[in-house]
């Protein structure tokens, strides 16, 4: 896979957002973020070391737009130049970022490259899709000489006894979603799932309308759920999953030195995001990183939590008055990286021709509109992943064949396509004989890993033609993964309480962070409507006709809502589901 032609870019930090301005007029709103790339290690020389270099949308929904850019630093530093020391902490607290540490690099940018000889030829090719994505935001050319970045740049190994990191109390808040433990479980956990605006949005007019909804669906849905949790033994086997986690993270905390509690705190169930903050009050933690346990950033998944968070740290003196700092994603972690590719290498040993399988990623789908309309970084975020994976098996001389589609698709909008169930006809269609599943937007087995891929997926791709079908786990406490989160954890502590979205350094930082106001002021900024993405009644033959069919019962239902309350009367009303008093319209 070449890269074809490489330009050279001096840039500064300012002419670099001015070489943007047509498309993005309000520069103050764009804040660069530099990501250490994957490939490099502890021994790349420093003038070989790549970076990428995104775009920080303030105005938008967290829309981290991050380009095809690799920096590289020009000369190699002497060695003992102290802003390179490999014992310097990966994030260097705000008084070690001094203007000694900047440093000017020159940019590379690639241009596209089609160079994919696979012999499907309906696959994207990961480069030139992510080239033309991105092409939108270089509206103009480049101005050679104009640029000038200077970058922050820190080495990758940390000094964990450095004192900073264990003054205090430290706790470490993993969000998750949470699943049914039981079947009669089922319905409560979905009328949670769908009384979050996060996940249903409706038109502020009819937003008194959420939890009636929700009961609503929940009911209609849970029939369905049910039969699917209990077809994985009668419940989620998340809670266990992320406990288990939790405990290996503590010990890779305590291993390397840093006594830290972690807690779990799940979105829709036990034990819910409020338990665990009542647990950190009550251990009188006073320094708290909060992790959600999703690799890549949604409104939907990390979004949601932090949400819940900020109203509960808003309603609350101790908390408010609690240092904090949030990674909202991690995915372009070396370690999550080698670990998932790690996996991917094991599980195409188990093919008798490891060479011909075609890798197939298969993300949790979010609706489109979450992307094109509400900003989510979600599909961006998801590709480059996929991006960096392929990258490292291709330094293990692993070339398969691969493709990206988006699953569990629910209700009557449109969500981010391709989709896996049509992927997988396409492929046996035109021939493809064996597919290696990998599930990539969770870290945990779930519903949709153990019944959707192992059951549903691998079925209709056996029908469709595929002879052997693989998937690869999900990584749960796998060593590389688990001790990657705690670096994480340890390279985000100095910045508990000292950072926030503006704060220059830390935005350079190799970990993206930001405190849970900030990151919800940038989020919150354009918050648009969501539709619905929630199935109440489908018919009808085709895609588009379910579709249409959808919104339309989606109408439906809300004008049904909408009569019910305003008269009082109504099987809502029977039912005991909303209450017999009419609401007072101001
Ligand atoms: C990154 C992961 C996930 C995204 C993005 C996401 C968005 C999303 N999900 C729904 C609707 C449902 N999700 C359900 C369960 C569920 N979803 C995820 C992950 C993501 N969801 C997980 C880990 C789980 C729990 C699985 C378990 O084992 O319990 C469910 C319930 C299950 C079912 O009935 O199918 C629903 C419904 C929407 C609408 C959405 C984006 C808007
Ligand atoms: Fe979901």
């Amino acid at each position: 896979m070449a890269e074809s032609s490489l330009h050279n870019y001096q840039l500064t930090h300012s002419s670099f957002l001015h070489s943007f301005s047509p498309k993005f007029p309000i520069h103050k709103n764009f804040i660069p973020l530099i990501h250490k790339h994957s490939i490099n290690t502890k021994d790349t020389p420093l003038h070989e070391k790549k970076y990428t270099i995104g775009l920080l949308d303030t105005t938008k929904t967290m829309n981290h737009q991050s380009m095809n850019i690799r920096i590289q630093a020009p000369c190699a530093p002497s060695p003992s130049s102290p802003r390179f020391h490999h014992k310097t902490p990966l994030i260097l607290p705000r008084a070690i970022c001094s203007s000694e540490v900047v440093s000017h690099v020159v940019m590379q940018m690639e241009t596209s490259s089609d160079t994919n000889n696979s012999s499907i030829p309906s696959l994207k090719h990961k480069r030139t899709l992510r080239w033309s994505q991105k092409q939108s935001l270089l509206k103009r050319p480049i101005n050679k000489d104009s640029m000038q970045l200077r970058a922050l740049l820190t080495s990758t190994t940390q000094d964990t006894s450095a004192s900073f990191v264990n003054d205090g109390k430290i706790g470490v808040l993993l969000l998750n979603l949470g699943g049914p433990e039981t079947l009669d479980d089922v319905q409560p956990f979905l009328f949670n799932l769908f009384a979050d605006p996060d996940i249903i949005r409706l038109p502020r007019l009819f937003r008194f309308l959420q939890k009636p909804l929700a009961q609503f669906i929940s009911v209609a849905r849970a029939p369905k759920s049910k039969e699917g949790y209990a077809s994985i033994g009668g419940g989620s086997p998340l809670r266990k999953i992320t406990d288990a986690q939790a405990m290996e993270l503590r010990n890779a905390l305590h291993e390397k030195n840093v006594k830290a509690e972690v807690y779990v705190g799940m979105r829709y169930w036990h034990p819910f995001t409020e338990e665990a903050i009542e647990q950190i009050k009550k251990d009188g933690v006073n320094k708290l990183v909060v992790l959600p346990l999703y690799p890549q950033f949604s409104i939907s998944t990390s979004g949601s939590s932090l949400r819940l968070l900020e109203s509960i740290f808003r309603e609350d003196e101790y908390l408010v008055n609690m240092q904090h700092t949030v990674i909202p994603s991690w995915y372009q972690r070396e370690g999550y990286i080698k670990a998932m590719a790690n996996l991917i290498e094991n599980e195409l040993k188990t093919f008798d021709r490891p060479e011909t399988v075609m890798i197939f990623f298969s993300a949790h789908g979010v609706p489109l509109a979450y992307v094109e309309e509400a900003g989510d970084p979600y599909k961006a975020e998801m590709e480059e992943c996929v991006d960096l994976i392929m990258e490292e098996l291709e330094r293990r001389k692993i070339n398969n064949p691969y493709t990206l589609a988006y699953q569990s698709r629910v209700g009557p909008v449109e969500w981010l396509k391709p989709y896996t169930d049509e992927t997988i006809v396409e492929l046996g269609e035109k021939g493809v004989k064996s597919l290696l599943a990998v599930p990539i937007s969770f870290v945990s087995e779930h519903i949709e890993t153990l019944e959707e891929i192992d059951v549903e997926y691998k079925e209709l791709a056996l029908k469709s033609g595929v002879e052997k079908w693989g998937r690869v786990p999900a990584l749960g406490c796998e060593p590389t993964f688990i001790l990657d989160l705690a670096d994480a954890v340890i390279e985000s502590l100095p910045y508990v309480g000292a950072m926030a979205v503006s704060n220059l350094e830390a935005r350079q930082s190799l970990v993206p962070l930001g405190s849970v106001e900030e990151l919800l002021a940038t989020y919150d900024s354009q918050r648009r409507e969501l539709p619905a993405p929630v199935t109440v009644w489908e018919w009808g033959w085709t895609k588009s006709a379910e579709t249409w069919n959808g919104r339309a019962a989606m109408l439906a239902v809300i004008v049904l809502l909408f009569l019910e309350v305003s008269t009082g009367e109504g099987f809502l009303h029977q039912w005991g589901v909303l209450p017999l008093q009419l609401p007072v319209f101001p």
